[in-house]
């Protein structure tokens, strides 16, 4: 029989797997069928991939394409589509270069041919065509302080979303009459069509009012002239779209969940929308594991709790760590001495933090094992240094970059 934690990393294992880009958009364009002609457009962190995928399932019934993607993530040439990489987090020069390629390829098109549009997380950056009145120096300095802000993913795109000709449904517009078929791998919590990549081909439900209402509420400076451009609309109806999600946190949710029934636990997801501080969330789930130890409730063992998110960090101390780290490793506190019970907390893209660990995995004997060592679990998590600690007992998660990017699973089994 294979051990608790055996069984905690082959059901992480098989659920990234299940939302690895290739697999997805090759199933997802195994059933569909094309009319007139197909341009390719992909953009974000898994470009390269999902076009990869999309090229090796239609072959030469692309015409042609484009590849927008981040520095260093093209993997090669794909036969008969043009690659480009450019600025990731903050939009550059290559940005609006690309992405004027993109426009170029995809104009005058007929009804009935098809954009087979390939969009995963990162594409707000790397896709962009500024509506008049804006810079691309405007946009870097807006990125900039919205991304130090504080301000949410949803709330940032909603102001890059009214700068732009692309963004909220722009895309989708423009290449009207053509049809647009959209694969989208989400890295937003919720799987908000409008929000992932600024949602290029999804109607908008974000307004100028609220876009004006976020620069204000954080404290944004824009010139008078970018202020106009704000109150702009976007397209709040599109009648040429159709969007599928081939990979999101909640589809890592319920294979983990099958996964974990495969081998005979009991498995409820808890939540795919995870979003609280990542040692509250360690804590909490450590006192439900305490519950189902002692009393076999709520859930009966054997068991296998699900959650998917994306917690976050106030980093304030000087240490290595990351979110999945962190929630690990205060969830080890508080089920220290349990018997069968394990957690663990991994990002889907192999990268948590500035690490080169996924995420860490946990159990009842974890405390004791850094007390062998002298080392005190209090003194690491207060100095935000989780990696070093789990590191030192090889409670890590080492994957490497797995190619894939929908936010975090937690998972906990208990027997
Ligand atoms: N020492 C630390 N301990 C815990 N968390 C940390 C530490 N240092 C940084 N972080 C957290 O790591 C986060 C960045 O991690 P990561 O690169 O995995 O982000 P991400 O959201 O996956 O990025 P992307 O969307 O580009 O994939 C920061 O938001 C920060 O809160
Ligand atoms: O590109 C973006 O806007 C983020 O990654 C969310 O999709
Ligand atoms: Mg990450």
């Amino acid at each position: 029989m294979s051990s608790i934690r055996e069984d905690a990393l082959y059901i992480a294992n098989e659920a990234i797997n299940a939302v690895l880009p290739e697999n997805a958009v090759i199933s997802a364009l195994r059933s569909a069928e094309f009319e007139g002609g197909v341009i390719l457009i992909a953009i974000g962190k898994a470009a390269w991939r999902m076009a990869s995928a999309a090229k090796e399932a239609l072959g030469d019934k692309i015409m042609k394409g484009v590849v927008i993607t981040k520095y260093h993530h093209s993997l090669g040439e794909i036969e008969g589509i043009e690659v480009y990489e450019a600025g990731h987090p903050v939009p550059d020069e290559n940005t609006l270069k690309a992405t004027e390629r993109a426009l170029e390829v995809t104009r005058n098109l007929s009804e009935k041919d098809t954009v087979l549009f390939l969009v995963s997380g990162g594409g707000s950056a790397l896709f962009e065509s500024l509506r008049e009145g804006v810079t691309l120096g405007d946009l870097a300095n807006i990125t900039k302080q919205l991304l130090n802000s504080g301000a949410n993913i949803v709330e940032i795109n909603a102001v890059r979303k009214h700068l732009s000709r692309v963004k909220g449904g722009g895309f989708a517009s423009l290449v009207q009459p053509a049809r647009v078929f959209s694969l989208v791998l989400s890295d937003v919590l919720g799987d908000r069509l409008d929000s992932i990549a600024s949602g290029p081909a999804y109607p908008d439900s974000s307004t100028s009012e609220e876009a004006l209402n976020i620069v204000r509420k954080y404290g944004i400076s824009i010139s008078e002239r970018v202020k106009e451009v704000l109150a702009l609309e976007t397209p709040k109806a599109l009648n040429n779209v159709e969007t599928k999600i081939i990979g999101s946190v909640s589809k890592v949710c319920e294979v983990a969940a099958r996964k974990a029934e495969s081998l005979g636990y009991r498995a409820k997801i808890l939540t795919s929308t995870l979003d609280c501080e990542a040692r509250e969330a360690g804590t909490f789930l450590a006192a439900i594991a305490r519950e189902i130890c002692e009393f076999n409730s709520p859930f009966e063992k054997p068991c296998a709790v699900v959650l998917g998110g994306e917690t976050v960090v106030h980093v304030k101390g000087s240490g290595k760590g990351g979110r999945n780290q962190e929630l690990a490793l205060s969830a080890a506190r508080g089920i220290k001495g349990l018997d069968n019970t394990v957690i663990l907390s991994v990002g889907t893209d192999g990268t948590d933090g500035p690490t080169d660990a996924a995420g860490g995995i946990v159990d009842g004997t974890t405390v004791e094992r850094l007390m062998e060592k002298g080392m005190n679990i209090d003194d690491f998590l207060d100095n935000n240094d989780t990696y070093h600690a789990l590191r030192a007992i090889d409670d890590l998660i080492i994957t490497g970059p797995t190619g894939t990017n929908v936010n975090d699973l937690i998972l906990m089994l208990i027997r």
